[in-house]
């Protein structure tokens, strides 16, 4: 059999050689089945009523790019390493034990000391190295200024000298805004008329900066949305000698209804008005409206010329267009946050049954990755990466 021949196998039935063309696919699948394979028209195992057809001219066939793991893995275009994550870890002092939280099955709010070793021991132990810390502060400290968001024996603090004591080449983050500590739940102070007040709440921002980089901090991210904060933190933490502490800036943070789950783990959501003190009930006049994109470039632009070394969007999967945006608007770093909201919704679904949850959530991990993104804040950081080790 020439190459001649063979190229015919495969085509339709033309009427004078329709017989001479069975004999010859015959004898070609018996002897090379790969060649009829190559035609792109195997008859081999076909279900009867399969119709015969004259191959398509397609020069281009994507297919043949995907045709098995070996090939699909070496041409992959992004990859997802535990590298990449960073995990947010909940850090209470009310009694010894780890609490769950109910809207987020699988995490718990971690009692300071050694449960915090073991779970970030364990992060490491598969290759998560970063972390960013969130305080559970007991109602009595909170005030309407939040002071205690810059004691420098808070429970912020401590769990961040704890860490790095623990150990020195974690990269520790830090969240940088009032809500914890805040007894109207916002993450600037509130007038009494209701308006989040800027600049004043950029001073105790820059104190909470200064408190956390002196615990030990290596990347302050202030999630607060106020403007201006990102170039007073860096005069702020550069004045006090901390010019090697980086600032991972919530550029594109939006008023999303995907932070439930996490304020229920604070107990941090605005708190009901009283009757001399008006306390809006969301966050919409500081983290920027859904439906803006353009916007995002403006904070953007900001942050970078105020000396962010990090821009990040939030929440993640809804707003893979901004992740986007900001790889193609700068040459920083870009981080995703993958939400509370996010997680409960993945894992909710995959408690029923209704999704393969290692699946659903690789594949996550991976669009953020194809979106741009360099880092991933995600509450699975320890579940993904045992499953990107090959665990069960
Ligand atoms: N400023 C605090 C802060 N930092 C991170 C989140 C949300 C994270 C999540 O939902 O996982 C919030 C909540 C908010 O802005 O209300
Ligand atoms: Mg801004």
């Amino acid at each position: 059999m020439n190459a001649t021949q063979l190229r015919g196998v495969g085509r339709a039935p033309c009427k004078g050689c329709h017989r001479r063309r069975l004999v010859i696919r015959n004898i070609a699948e018996a002897i090379r089945p790969a060649v009829a394979l190559k035609n792109g028209n195997a008859r081999v195992g076909v279900p009867e009523g399969t119709p015969v057809v004259t191959p398509q001219d397609l020069p281009s066939r994507p297919r043949r790019n995907r045709r098995s793991e070996t090939f699909r893995s070496a041409i992959r275009e992004s990859i997802v390493s535990p590298a990449n994550f960073i995990l947010p870890i909940f850090v209470h002092e009310e009694g010894s034990n780890n609490i769950p939280i109910a809207s987020m099955p699988g995490i718990y709010r971690l009692a300071f000391g050694k449960n915090v070793i073991n779970y970030v021991a364990e992060a490491r132990s598969y290759g998560v190295n970063q972390v960013v810390v969130f305080p559970k502060t007991p109602d009595h400290l909170k005030t309407p200024t939040a002071e205690e968001a810059f004691n420098p024996n808070g429970l912020s603090q401590r769990t961040i000298r704890l860490l790095k004591d623990s150990f020195p080449d974690l990269e520790v983050y830090t969240d940088v805004a009032l809500d914890p500590y805040n007894s109207d739940g916002h993450d600037g102070i509130v007038s009494d008329a209701g308006v989040i007040l800027n600049d004043e709440t950029i001073e105790y921002l820059c104190r909470q900066a200064v408190s956390q980089a002196e615990a030990g901090a290596d990347v302050v991210s202030p999630s607060d949305m106020m403007d201006g904060r990102v170039g007073a933190i860096r005069r702020a933490l550069d004045r006090e000698g901390f010019t090697n502490v980086s600032i991972m800036s919530y550029t594109a943070k939006y008023a999303s209804a995907y932070y439930g789950p996490f304020r229920d783990a604070l107990a941090s959501a605005p708190k009901p008005g009283q009757a001399h003190r008006r306390i809006p009930p969301n966050k919409k006049t500081y983290q920027m409206d859904p439906a803006n994109y353009r916007e995002a470039v403006r904070e953007a632009k900001a942050d970078e010329a105020e000396g962010a070394d990090i821009m990040m969007v939030k929440p993640g999967m809804p707003y893979l267009d901004v992740v986007r945006l900001l790889r193609e608007t700068s040459p920083l770093p870009v981080a995703v946050y993958h939400v509370s909201g996010e997680y409960a919704m993945l894992k909710a679904a995959a408690e029923r049954g209704w999704l393969n949850e290692k699946d659903a959530v690789l594949e996550a991990m991976t669009s953020f990755r194809r979106a741009g993104a360099d880092l991933i804040l995600t509450y699975y950081g320890i579940e993904a990466s045992k499953w990107l080790a090959g665990e069960k």
